[in-house]
């Protein structure tokens, strides 16, 4: 079997092909375009796996992406993405470009080359905010509260009317906050982690009560792995841990593991428009394919701040990037 996976670079992208690789004797092809977030060197150990190959391409790119359908992919797995809320905040232009023009062009080649089924890989914020109670299902509607979150909700409506309009076999995931190894640290836990490792302050927006349901990349990238395998076509599939945390238990919980003090925490302007609490019912995947979650979330967060711990280097070469 040939996988076309989008965005391979990037954080939970990186994971998922390691765990192809791990467990199944298919060709990965991995194109991204190593925008900030895309790195190579997240995908180091694999790079002379003859199962494995790379081409630096963007999503948006009709004529070099067709060459490669030629060779008769699969599955095209849309991982590519502008990932990150503030930067939307900041300019949601490219947003636009890679998340909907780019599903699009993707969508198109899909159809063109007839592959066996398209998976887009979304995200529990098409749905908007909720407040204390209840859980978003599929059929939730869409009310995204900021650019990022507009554009994965419209890319998901293209992959819709692709499959009701010209019968293109799809599925659509969508997950909760990842935290795991790979992680570009401009997401809440490896900035965290990496600033008290350097004892700098911890920027917390607001007062820190805003609610995320945190899932341990593994464990998503088994769902997507299942979803891909053996989903329906048509059908989307949310995914979460059950496991809510409001984001100063999140930071209280860095800093405690890393026996940092509190006085590192330091209340900054909340985000624009930021969404209070994301919460989804994954009762779908488990009932219809079998998955659940296998990392407890305090285990899984040793695991990571180990790795983090481990891979200086690796963080660092970021931070150097970023001056
Ligand atoms: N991080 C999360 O918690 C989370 C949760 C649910 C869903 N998602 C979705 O999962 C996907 C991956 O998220 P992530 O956190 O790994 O993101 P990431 O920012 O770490 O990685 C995104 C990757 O896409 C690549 N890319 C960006 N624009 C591209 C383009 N035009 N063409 C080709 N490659 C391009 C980047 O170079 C990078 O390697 C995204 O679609 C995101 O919306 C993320
Ligand atoms: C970066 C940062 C974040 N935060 C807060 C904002 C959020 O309430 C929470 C998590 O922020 P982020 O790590 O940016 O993640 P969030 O905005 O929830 O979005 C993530 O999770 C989404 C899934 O819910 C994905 O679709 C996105 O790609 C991913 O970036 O922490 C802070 O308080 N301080 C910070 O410096």
């Amino acid at each position: 079997m040939k996988i076309l996976v989008t965005g391979g670079a990037g954080f939970i992208g990186s994971n998922f092909i390691h765990y192809q690789l791990e467990n199944y004797d298919d060709q990965i092809i991995n194109i991204d375009k190593l925008s900030y977030a895309g790195n190579l060197d997240n995908l180091k150990d694999v790079e002379t796996n003859p199962n494995y190959e790379f081409r630096e391409l963007d999503i948006c790119n009709r004529e070099k992406i067709d060459q490669i359908m030629h060779r008769g992919i699969d599955y095209i797995v849309n991982f590519a993405a502008e990932s990150h809320v503030d930067r939307s905040i900041e300019d949601p232009s490219v947003f636009v470009k890679t998340n909907i023009a780019g599903t699009q062009n993707l969508l198109d080649l899909a159809l063109k080359f007839g592959v066996k089924k398209f998976i887009q890989i979304s995200t529990d914020e098409v749905y908007g905010s909720l407040g204390k109670n209840d859980k978003f299902s599929e059929d939730s509607i869409l009310n995204p509260s900021n650019p990022y979150a507009a554009s994965k909700a419209s890319a998901d409506l293209l992959v819709k009317s692709y499959f009701k309009t010209y019968n293109l076999p799809i599925n659509i995931t969508r997950c909760s906050n990842n935290f795991g190894p790979y992680q570009y640290p401009e997401k809440l836990i490896p900035l965290f982690i990496i600033n008290a490792l350097q004892d700098e302050k911890l920027p917390l927006y607001g007062d820190g009560s805003n609610i995320r349901d945190w899932i341990y990349v593994k464990d998503h990238c088994k769902a997507v792995d299942l979803v891909m395998r053996k989903g329906e076509s048509g059908e989307i599939y949310n995914i979460g841990a059950d496991n809510e945390k409001t984001n100063i238990e999140i930071t209280r919980l860095i800093l405690s593991l890393l026996s940092k003090t509190e006085l590192l925490i330091k209340h900054v302007k909340d985000r624009k428009g930021h969404d209070y609490r994301y919460a989804v019912d994954s009762s779908k995947i488990k009932e219809k394919l079998g998955w659940e979650t296998e990392f407890d979330f305090e285990n899984a967060m040793r695991k990571t701040l180990n790795w983090y711990l481990d891979h200086k280097k690796w963080w660092q070469k970021i931070i150097n990037e970023q001056k």
